[in-house]
């Protein structure tokens, strides 16, 4: 664009100057235009070289002319330096670097190309950028062109004045030019190739052509227009000719000019080459680096992204792998685990089925056991049954609520065996153990007592004749154990309740089958008087006891309420228990004097045979059976006392005499036995419920009464027997019955004649007889019968068939009979005539045993036998007591020697008096007179179940032997 310019600029110019030419030629024919055309022109010639002179003063070593023709004009600016001078001293810093000229150059002469373009060129580039107007660097080299140069220095003229009046910003000059020309574009600075911008104007781009071009082009126009408009026709093809001309000499001088400055550019290009090289080398290879990087820095940016990319998926493939690795892994393990495990389950199954097998042999043999056990149990009661035993339970009271709670009697509890703690003051102190069937703890429950006595009353449906009584002293229990306590709820009721309803509950489950019939009857014996508890009338009528009743009732007079369900049995308790005789003592303000039994009779029918069996069982509730100080009770307490004593002691003369198998048991030396005679006996079952307080005061009683209780189960009784009228039984009746007729026709038809020998079927039916027993058939009444609000129906029950003697019927244990009789004192194997002890049992008398003892022979003082009564009554003792050793307390008590166990009881021995002239009718007790002292006591019934000693206890002052009693008394004993 600036080459455009350049040449279009130039072409104006050579246009301007041919017609300046023209012009003044054509002028010379008589204008008068051309001598003021040039006065002006000089004018302005001595104003610029003025100005300069004025400016600079000095140029190159030379005064500048004032007034200078256009030439020296011309030479003397050639340089340059004048012009970069001044316009340095206008605009200081415009021209940079002044090129000066050395001083042998001579006027005219040539410069060197390069001074020449340098400081005009310089000087251009400067005056355009300030915007004054330029000229052309040629034009200093050829006369007539000084013009515009003038035309310029007048600009920078007028821009000194104008700065030096202090103008800023922008120059514009315009008013001072004196044609168009002034009005072109500002030349470009001259960069430093000025071959290239010669070159650029030699070949102008016609394609391009700017504003300044058309610009240019139009001043020409206008200035040829104007021109050729002034001039006649005939002068314009020379006109033209002319300025053809003139550009052609233009063109070639600038093409040499061109030439020259291109070798001279040459030099210069390469002697700054090295460093340009390098420059543009290194700008080349950065370029190209950059190019490089450019091009290269997508892909290496992809490679790397790519790179990292594989890296990264690398790394991910290899954690993948790793992983499927893992996986694999676990795999394996899980499978192995998987496998192990169903190797374990599988395993573990059959462990568990082998364990399930061995468990369930476990099971089975764990049942077995206990099956084993349960008959065990069964057979030795079997035993027990066969060897009529009776069945000892004992059963130890807690301490009561509010009691001071001290260090109990009993030390230890275990299955069957009970040990006491005895203190010193009752001998050696030790340790005593007794054994029994059965020992319940203070914890025991009703149930839990009730359930194991249960089979034993469950049997009266079948048949048997059951007794089951309570014994101990007083406050020890037995109506806890009985009845229950005084307020009664469904887990603290006693055995009888519990007994019946059972009874009901089983003979409703075997309805079926069996028809029962239950009746109660409950009587009391105070002071050897039997009292019908379930009188309803008030009246105390003495009963009578019968025990020849074929229907096991024995007291027939006795009122037999039926029930049928425990609340009928709780109704009829409840009056039987308001009608006992009850009074206070110094132990137990419940404390019962009397016996109460309650006696159930069941009636069995089959229904399919037809055959009846009856069952009875005597729930009894002894009365206390410690001893009585006499200085603490007298008069009717005393009288009890020693009633309570003597049925007591009967007792236990009649389980004595049964376990010696004596032909006769003195069942009527009490009403108590009397009572019980069909439950005591190889008939009956028996079980003796023994208890124990377990208070430490009370452990001389305690012992007394567990040794009375050992000996007790000691007893062989014989087995039970059913009482079942089948049809053999009747058909031996009938033969019976048969045979008696033909022994009456015989006796009748020969008297005197010998009886003959029973034959073999008589044989065997007296060997029958004894399983003969009475049918009873009672008519049951219904509550509904029974009198005011019980209802119950007085029955006449007394039957005329004679009783049986059951006594006849026991079976005897001949080992067992044998070994306790040679066991046995020869005195006290003696047994008294049986028609005695009939006469005497059938007349009811009885006798004070205890002071009958006390006048026997002095044998054995009650001072020598009751040390704890001693030392109650602060009396001296005179004798010593044996005390219980450790030997004797390790052995179980039926090991014990009679002698021993005599003298550490303080036996006493009951010796009933025998009475011929005693009428059953009148009954009167025959007083004994004493030989000895009086009896400061009555005593505790134990020593009657208590054989004799064999020997003489050590330290006793009796001195006589110890015999067979006289005057018809004897001594009972259990004997070994
Ligand atoms: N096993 C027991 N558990 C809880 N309390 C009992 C137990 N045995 C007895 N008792 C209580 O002890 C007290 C005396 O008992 P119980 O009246 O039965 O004695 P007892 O031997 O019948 O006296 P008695 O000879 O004077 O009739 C009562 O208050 C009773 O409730």
């Amino acid at each position: 664009m600036a080459e455009m310019n350049d040449l279009s600029f130039s072409v104006a110019s050579i246009v301007e100057d041919v017609l300046q030419q023209h012009s003044s030629r054509s002028s010379d024919a008589g204008s008068l235009l051309v001598p003021r055309r040039v006065e002006e022109s000089s004018l302005r010639r001595y104003e610029a070289a003025g100005w300069l002179r004025e400016t600079i003063g000095v140029s190159g070593g030379r005064d500048f002319p004032a007034e200078p023709s256009e030439e020296d004009f011309r030479l003397g600016l050639r340089s340059g330096i004048v012009l970069c001078n001044v316009l340095n001293k206008v605009n200081p810093g415009s021209v940079s670097k002044v090129v000066e000229a050395p001083d042998d150059v001579a006027d005219g002469a040539a410069l060197c190309a390069f001074q020449y373009f340098e400081n005009i060129r310089n000087f251009l580039v400067a005056i355009e950028e300030i915007g004054l107007p330029s000229f052309e660097a040629s034009d200093m080299e050829k006369g007539g062109k000084s013009i515009r140069i003038v035309n310029c220095i007048l600009a920078l003229k007028s821009y000194s004045e104008w700065k030096l009046k202090g103008g800023t910003g922008p120059f514009r000059y315009g008013s001072n030019m004196k044609n168009n020309f002034g009005s072109r574009k500002p030349f470009l600075r001259k960069s430093s190739e000025p071959f290239m911008s010669s070159m650029s104007r030699t070949h102008p781009s016609n394609d391009q052509p700017d504003v300044g071009q058309e610009g240019d082009s139009r001043s020409i126009n206008a200035l040829v227009r104007s021109f050729i408009s002034e001039r006649k026709h005939e002068d314009i093809p020379s006109v033209v000719e002319s300025v053809l001309l003139k550009v052609m000499e233009e063109v070639q001088q600038r093409l040499s000019l061109h030439n020259e400055m291109m070798k001279s550019s040459s030099k210069l290009i390469s002697e700054d080459d090295s460093s340009y090289e390098t420059v543009v080398q290194s700008q080349q290879c950065d370029v190209r680096q950059q190019e490089e990087a450019e091009e290269n820095s997508p892909s290496q940016v992809e490679e790397e992204k790519i790179q990292r990319i594989n890296s990264e998926h690398d790394e991910e493939q290899a954690i993948l792998l790793n992983q499927q690795k893992h996986i694999q892994e676990l795999k394996q393990t899980l499978y192995t685990t998987k496998t192990g495990m169903k190797l374990l389950q599988k395993k573990y199954q059959e462990d568990f089925l082998h364990l399930g097998t061995h468990l369930n042999g476990l099971a089975y043999a764990a049942t077995g056991y206990k099956r084993v056990l349960e008959e065990n149990r069964k057979l030795y009661n079997l035993v027990q049954d066969l060897k009529g035993n009776i069945r000892v339970y004992c059963r130890v009271r807690p301490f009561m609520p509010g009691q001071p709670t001290s260090l109990s009697t009993v030390e230890n509890i275990e299955e069957g065996t009970i040990t006491i703690r005895v203190p010193s003051k009752y001998g050696k102190e030790g340790h005593k153990p007794f054994m029994f069937n059965k020992v319940f703890g203070p914890s025991a429950t009703q149930e839990e007592v009730f359930s194991d006595m249960q089979p034993l009353v469950r049997s009266v449906l079948d048949g048997y004749n059951v007794c089951i009584f309570a014994y101990g002293q007083t406050g020890s229990g037995k109506t806890f154990t009985m009845s229950g306590p005084k307020q009664l709820t469904e887990e603290s009721l006693g055995v009888n309740y519990r007994a019946l309803a059972d009874l009901f509950l089983l003979s409703d489950q075997r309805k079926d089958t069996t028809s029962y019939e239950i009746s109660v009857q409950m009587l009391e014996i105070y002071n050897e008087q039997v009292r019908d508890l379930l009188a309803t009338d008030g009246q105390t009528k003495r009963l009578e006891i019968r025990n020849n009743s074929h229907n096991g009732i024995n007291v027939p007079e006795a009122n037999l309420v039926p029930v049928s369900s425990t609340a009928d049995v709780i109704q009829l308790m409840d009056v039987g228990q308001m009608n006992r005789a009850v009074s206070s003592t110094a132990m137990n303000d419940r404390s019962s004097r009397s016996h109460s039994c309650v006696t159930v009779h069941v009636q069995g029918r089959d229904l399919t045979s037809g055959a009846i069996l009856h069952g009875s069982m005597h729930l009894v509730d002894l009365a206390g059976s410690e001893r009585v100080d006499k200085s603490e009770v007298t008069g009717d307490r005393l009288k009890e006392a020693q009633h309570i004593n003597k049925s007591l002691s009967a007792l236990g003369d009649v389980i004595s005499s049964l376990s010696q198998k004596n032909s006769h048991v003195p069942y009527r030396n009490s009403k108590l036995t009397q009572l019980l005679q069909d439950s005591l006996g190889g008939s009956a079952k028996t079980l003796m419920f023994v208890h124990v307080s377990p208070e430490a005061e009370t452990v001389g009683e305690s012992i007394s009464t567990l040794k009375f209780a050992e000996r007790v189960a000691s007893v062989e009784l014989g087995a039970a027997r059913v009482n079942k009228d089948n049809s053999e039984v009747k058909e031996l009746k009938e033969q019976i019955a048969n045979l008696k007729m033909a022994l009456a026709r015989k006796d009748n038809g020969n008297g005197s004649e010998a009886q003959p020998t029973p034959p073999p079927q008589n044989q065997r039916i007296s060997r029958r007889r004894s399983l003969e027993t009475p049918v009873f058939r009672p008519k049951l009444p219904t509550m509904a019968n029974a009198p005011s609000n019980l209802k119950p129906q007085v029955m006449d029950l007394s039957g005329p068939e004679a009783f049986s003697d059951t006594a006849s019927s026991r079976r005897h244990s001949l080992d067992l009979h044998e070994l306790m009789k040679s066991s046995i004192p020869s005195w006290s194997r003696q047994t008294v005539d049986t028609k005695e002890e009939d006469r005497e049992f059938k007349s009811g008398e009885w006798i004070d045993k205890h002071t009958e003892l006390n006048q026997d022979d002095n044998l054995l003082s009650p001072d020598k036998f009751y040390p704890l009564q001693q030392s109650l009554n602060g009396g001296k003792q005179d004798f010593e007591v044996q005390s219980i050793t450790d030997n004797e307390s390790d052995g179980v008590a039926s090991d014990c020697s009679d002698s021993d166990l005599m003298w550490r009881l303080n036996v006493q021995v009951n010796v009933p008096r025998v009475s011929n002239k005693q009428s059953s009718a009148n009954p009167k007790p025959k007083k004994v007179k004493p030989k000895t002292t009086k009896v400061s006591e009555t005593r505790s019934l134990i020593p009657s179940l208590i054989p004799a000693p064999s020997k003489r206890p050590p330290n006793t002052v009796t001195s006589q032997p110890q015999r067979p009693t006289r005057d018809g008394r004897r001594r009972l004993s259990l004997g070994k």
